[in-house]
C-alpha cells in the first residue's frame, strides 16, 4: 500500500521527458486498467444541421452523456491550427516548459491535471491549462514569438465560447424550457450569453508499455459541457454503467475526422435535475503514436449559480441538488474529487 505521502508527493519523474524513456518507469504503472472490459458501441454522432438535433442530444445526454457533433461550422483549418500549434508546444524542452508551470493552487500553465494527487501512480500525459489571457506564458516558452500560440489560443476560444452557447440552448430547448427562459437557467443570473471557459491541452506521448499506462485517469468534468477536439488517434473511452446490454464497461469513441466530442459535465447534471448524466471518462495510450487532444471546458459566468431548473423538479418533489457557482464546485472536486456531487446532493422530502 502506498502511504498518504507517497499519494500526495510521487517526486519521482514528476516530469518525464517522454520520448527518452525506453522502459515504463514503476511510477507510470498502473494496477486498474482492466477494470471493466472494453467494447464497441456506437457512439452518438449528431449533425448540428439536422432539425431533429436537439431531439438527438437531449436522448445521447440521457443514456450516454456524450454524443459527437458534425456540422458545427468550425473551420477545419482553426482544429489544424491548434493540433499543430499543441505539438510545437509539447516539443519544447521540459525545462522550458517549466517556466510556464501551473502554480500549485493556480488554475493556468503547464503541469499535471489536479485530480493527480488522488492517484499514486502518475499519467502518461502532459498538459496546459489557459484560463483567460494566454500571453503571459506564450511569452515564457517562446520569448521572440508568443504571437503564434496565441493568435491560434485566441480564434480557438472564441469560436468554442459560441459553439458551447449553441450546444447549451439546444440542450435547455431540448429540456423543454421556452425561448424567454433560457437566459435565466441560471439561479443569480444569467446563465446565458455570457458563458465563462476554460482550455485545457493534453498530450498523450506514445508508450513503450500501454497496457500498464494510463493517460488520463477516469473522472468525470465540473462544467456544463467539455467539446473535446481529438487527433486522429483513438484513446478516449466512456464508461457505460451497468445496463440489459450487458455490466459496466469501457466505450471507446472513435476519432471521426472534422467531428467535435461534446461530454456533459457535472453542473449539466445538476442544472437538469440528473436528467442529463456527467459522464466518467479516461483516456488510454498507445505503443507507436502521440495523440493530442484540447478540451474546453465552458461554465456559467463567474458568481452564477447553477441550480436545477424549477421546471424538472417534480410536483411536490425537492430539487435533487444544491445551488453552486462554477468556482465553488471546482474548489469540491480538487478537495473531493468523485464524492464531489454527492456532497451536494438534498436529501429527499417525503
Ligand atoms: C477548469 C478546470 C476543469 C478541470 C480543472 C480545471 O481548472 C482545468 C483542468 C480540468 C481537469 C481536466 C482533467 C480532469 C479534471 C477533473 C482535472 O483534474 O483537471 C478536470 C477539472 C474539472 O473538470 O474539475
Ligand atoms: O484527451 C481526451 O480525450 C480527454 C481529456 C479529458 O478528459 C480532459 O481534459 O478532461
Ligand atoms: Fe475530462
Amino acid at each position: 500500500m502506498p502511504s498518504l505521502s507517497d499519494v500526495h508527493h510521487p517526486h519521482h519523474h514528476l516530469h518525464l521527458e517522454f520520448e527518452s524513456v525506453r522502459e515504463l518507469p514503476e511510477s507510470h504503472a498502473w494496477p486498474t486498467l482492466h477494470d471493466h472490459p472494453c467494447v464497441s458501441e456506437p457512439v452518438p454522432v449528431i449533425d448540428l444541421a439536422d432539425p431533429k438535433a436537439a431531439e438527438f442530444m437531449a436522448r445521447a445526454c440521457v443514456s450516454w452523456g456524450a454524443f459527437q457533433v458534425t456540422g458545427h461550422g468550425v473551420a477545419p483549418r482553426l482544429l489544424e491550427a491548434i493540433d499543430s500549434e499543441m505539438r510545437r508546444l509539447f516539443a519544447l524542452p521540459i525545462q522550458q516548459k517549466l517556466k510556464a508551470a501551473r502554480p500549485p493552487d493556480g488554475i493556468s500553465g503547464y503541469g499535471l491535471v489536479p485530480i493527480s494527487s488522488f492517484f499514486a501512480k502518475l499519467m502518461w500525459s502532459e498538459g496546459f491549462t489557459i484560463a483567460g489571457s494566454p500571453l503571459d506564458h506564450a511569452r515564457k516558452l517562446w520569448p521572440h514569438d508568443p504571437d503564434q500560440f496565441c493568435d491560434v489560443i485566441e480564434r480557438y476560444d472564441q469560436v468554442m465560447k459560441a459553439l458551447a452557447g449553441r450546444l447549451i440552448t439546444l440542450m435547455l430547448l431540448s429540456l423543454g424550457l421556452r425561448h424567454e427562459e433560457l437566459e435565466w437557467a441560471g439561479q443569480t443570473g444569467k446563465l446565458l450569453p455570457d458563458l465563462a471557459g476554460v482550455l485545457r491541452l493534453n498530450s498523450y506521448p506514445a508508450c513503450p508499455d500501454p497496457d500498464r499506462a494510463m493517460g488520463m485517469a477516469a473522472h468525470a468534468d465540473s462544467s456544463l459541457l467539455t467539446i473535446l477536439y481529438q487527433s486522429s488517434t483513438s484513446g478516449l473511452q466512456l464508461l457505460r454503467a451497468e445496463d440489459q446490454n450487458g455490466p459496466a464497461r469501457w466505450v471507446t469513441v472513435p476519432p471521426l475526422p472534422g467531428a467535435l466530442v461534446v461530454i456533459v459535465g457535472d453542473l449539466f447534471h445538476i442544472l437538469s435535475n440528473g436528467r442529463f448524466k456527467s459522464v466518467v471518462h479516461r483516456v488510454v495510450v498507445n505503443r507507436s503514436q502521440q495523440r493530442v487532444s484540447v478540451a474546453y471546458f465552458s461554465g456559467p459566468p463567474a458568481g452564477v449559480r447553477v441550480s436545477p431548473i424549477g421546471k424538472l423538479v417534480g410536483p411536490g418533489r425537492a430539487p435533487a441538488y444544491r445551488a453552486v457557482t462554477w468556482a465553488e464546485y471546482l474548489g469540491l472536486k480538487r478537495k473531493l474529487f468523485d464524492k464531489a456531487l454527492a456532497t451536494i446532493e438534498m436529501p429527499e422530502e417525503s
